[in-house]
């Protein structure tokens, strides 16, 4: 099958377009790909480290407040919707489909506008702007939560789960931890805000660096890429412990997180689909910067039930962020239940979902 894949911005976006498009390398060999991204977000970095072709087109965001950068951005999405039909055209796709962020808007509209079967991917609980306006456009919609349903035609929407999810089951075990120099014997921890890292985050893991250093358990602390440096210079002053590690960003996710007993994180929806296939528990600390406020809407379904602890960025500090992490790190019987709870809530085969409702609408099946 011939596929366009379409998703960008955060990691939260590519990351599932990623996982699928494996998947379906994996069970359909001769399947051809063409990504369609932007030159600007996440994604031309990851997908071209993945030898996957990309192309990208000009594309921004329209702002929710009246503004003269939405005559700017009507004028990119129509020309995004030109040079889209263009790169179509020329790809000849069986089907194209849209993991979320601005880009899918004219890519997947041209898409339909050419005749194309076509679909959508919703992570959240709740959808953002693009993915409402495609949904009148698109043959189905696939969706990770029962809540996201209820936004879109109920006619073709059906209920998924993430690639992604699938794609960290292959790894298993601690032997991810080696690759960043923990020590896969011990208790581990995770931190870190979402595929771009998260300044109030940051800033309490700071205010508690030095009692992390005299914790039984060791932490792997990720700040985000354009964090990094200034993090760096405070923890030079402070002083690292020995069981902390401090990356700016890992390609490697899936077999670290293998390797975890609790994650610290915002609650991106494809961080979600990750912790509860692999049964961790959480605490989440949602970003209330984001539509509709649907990170703490996604963490919701996860506190509800008992999988995960939130966490209100209006309410962190370093102290109450260390007695959580403490209070099921240093709680045998609170993990476990934890674990339970989480894995109860994960969708394994999301991937092969996703690519059967992908060759139903596809003309080749
Ligand atoms: C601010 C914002 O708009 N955030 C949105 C974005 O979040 P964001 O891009 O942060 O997305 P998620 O938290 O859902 O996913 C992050 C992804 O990046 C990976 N990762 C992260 C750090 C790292 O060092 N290496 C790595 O591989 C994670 O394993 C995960 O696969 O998309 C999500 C999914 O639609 C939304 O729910 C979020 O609300």
């Amino acid at each position: 099958m011939r596929i366009v894949v379409s998703g960008g911005g955060t990691g939260g976006h590519i990351y599932p377009a990623l996982a699928l498009i494996r998947e379906i390398q994996e069970s359909d060999k001769k399947s051809t790909f063409l990504y369609i991204g932007t030159e600007n977000g996440l994604e031309k970095d990851i997908v071209t480290r993945e030898d996957i072709p990309f192309r990208s087109i000009h594309i921004t965001g329209f702002k929710r407040k009246l503004s003269f950068d939405n005559i700017k951005t009507v004028y990119r999405f129509l020309k995004g919707v030109q040079d889209s039909k263009r790169m179509l055209r020329e790809f000849k796709p069986d089907v194209v489909i849209g993991t979320g962020g601005y880009v899918c808007g004219p890519v997947v509209y041209a898409a339909a506008k050419l005749g194309i079967p076509s679909m959508i991917h919703e992570q959240n609980s709740v959808p953002g702007l693009t993915n409402k306006f495609l949904s009148r456009f698109v043959n189905k919609i696939a969706v990770c939560f029962d809540e996201a349903k209820a936004y879109f035609p109920e006619e073709k929407t059906i209920l998924t789960g993430n690639p992604r999810a699938s794609e960290v089951l292959h790894h298993k075990g601690k032997k991810g931890l080696k690759t960043i120099g923990m020590d896969p014997l011990k208790p581990s921890v995770l931190i870190f805000g979402g595929s771009r890292g998260a300044r109030p985050i940051n800033e309490a893991v700071l205010k508690v660096m030095t009692e992390l250093g005299e914790r039984p358990y060791q932490v792997l602390y990720i700040t985000g890429e354009v964090h990094y440096e200034r993090v760096k210079k405070e923890i030079d002053l402070i002083g690292k412990p020995a069981n902390v590690h401090i990356k700016p960003f890992v390609h490697n996710m899936p077999e670290i997180l293998a390797g975890m007993d609790l994650t610290v994180a915002r609650a991106g929806a494809t961080t979600l689909a990750e912790l509860t296939v692999l049964g961790i528990p959480s605490i989440l600390i949602p970003s209330p910067y984001v539509t509709n406020n649907h990170q703490e809407k996604n963490a919701r379904s996860l506190s509800d039930n008992g999988a995960a602890e939130i966490l209100l960025e209006n309410e962190l500090t370093g102290k109450r962020l260390i007695t959580a992490i403490d209070s099921i790190m240093l709680d045998k019987e609170r993990t476990e239940s934890m674990k339970a709870a989480a894995s109860k809530l994960g969708i394994p085969d999301a991937a092969f979902r996703l690519f059967e409702a992908m060759r139903e609408i596809s003309k080749k099946n």
